[in-house]
């Protein structure tokens, strides 16, 4: 990858917010799943959290689009998604229409936060609901009930960015440097990548000009050389 490209990449993954995230309740609709999860890119969150109860499991793995920059941790259930949740501290906003709902402008989203959005008919379970620390709600002054999955996840992630920004959360690298270099090496090799999966061999490092960073030992168990490499990526 050019050190252009490199830099690039290196600014995104300098902002990601590993402390902000998404979890996606049975939202099955590729268009909606896809279009969520670019936003979550758009506003620097890492990893998106997904529970598919059984008839929506065929959703796993293909879902997430080409949105290839965002972790993805799927749950089997939404009991483990919110134990995990706040296993790591995070406050849990169910996004939820009552009217015992807090305004979602109203909440810190500087605090480690996961943001849970319901399914496109029903909305977020009861058993989220239960365990979650406040529901928000987006007022909607119209004569329809709610906002399109997709617009209401736009619509409250960027209250969490422009309070972060202003707490200047985006200036200071959270992610750990591995992750870095791993989405790095696997986002601007993606061929080399594979063969490494394929392989089994541990990820390179990259230099400070975007250069994969091996010893010789380590080509030599790729089977290919540099220059091969590069030619295999410039196809
Ligand atoms: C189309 S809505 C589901 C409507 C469902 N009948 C309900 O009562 O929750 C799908 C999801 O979008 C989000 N959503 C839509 N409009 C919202 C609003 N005004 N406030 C908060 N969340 C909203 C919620 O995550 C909701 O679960």
């Amino acid at each position: 990858m050019s050190p252009e490209r490199y830099q690039r990449i290196r600014q995104v993954l300098e902002r990601r917010q590993t402390d902000l995230t998404v979890c996606l309740e049975n939202v099955h609709k590729p268009h909606n799943v896809s279009a969520v999860v670019r936003t979550c890119d758009a506003v620097g969150i890492h990893r998106v959290h997904t529970v598919w109860e059984k008839k929506y499991q065929f959703r796993r793995g293909t879902a997430m689009g080409s949105q290839q920059w965002v972790r993805q941790t799927n749950h089997d259930n939404i009991n483990d998604a919110m134990a995990e949740l706040k296993g790591q501290g995070m406050q849990v906003l169910v996004t939820h229409l009552s009217d015992t709902a807090v305004d979602f402008r109203d909440i810190d989203y500087t605090k480690p936060t996961a943001i849970l959005f319901g399914q496109e008919k029903y909305g977020a379970s009861d058993e989220a609901k239960a365990v979650a620390d406040h529901d928000i709600v987006i007022p909607m002054m119209g004569m329809v009930q709610s906002l399109n999955v997709s617009v209401a996840a736009a619509l409250v992630l960027y209250e969490a960015q422009r309070q972060r920004t202003i707490a200047g959360m985006y200036n200071t690298q959270q992610l750990p440097e591995e992750e870095c270099q791993a989405l790095a090496f696997q986002n601007g090799y993606p061929r080399l990548y594979k063969l490494c999966q394929r392989k089994g061999l541990p990820l390179p490092a990259i230099n400070a000009i975007g250069e994969v960073d091996a010893d010789e030992s380590w080509w030599k168990e790729m089977q290919i050389t540099k220059a091969e490499a590069n030619a295999l990526e410039a196809d």
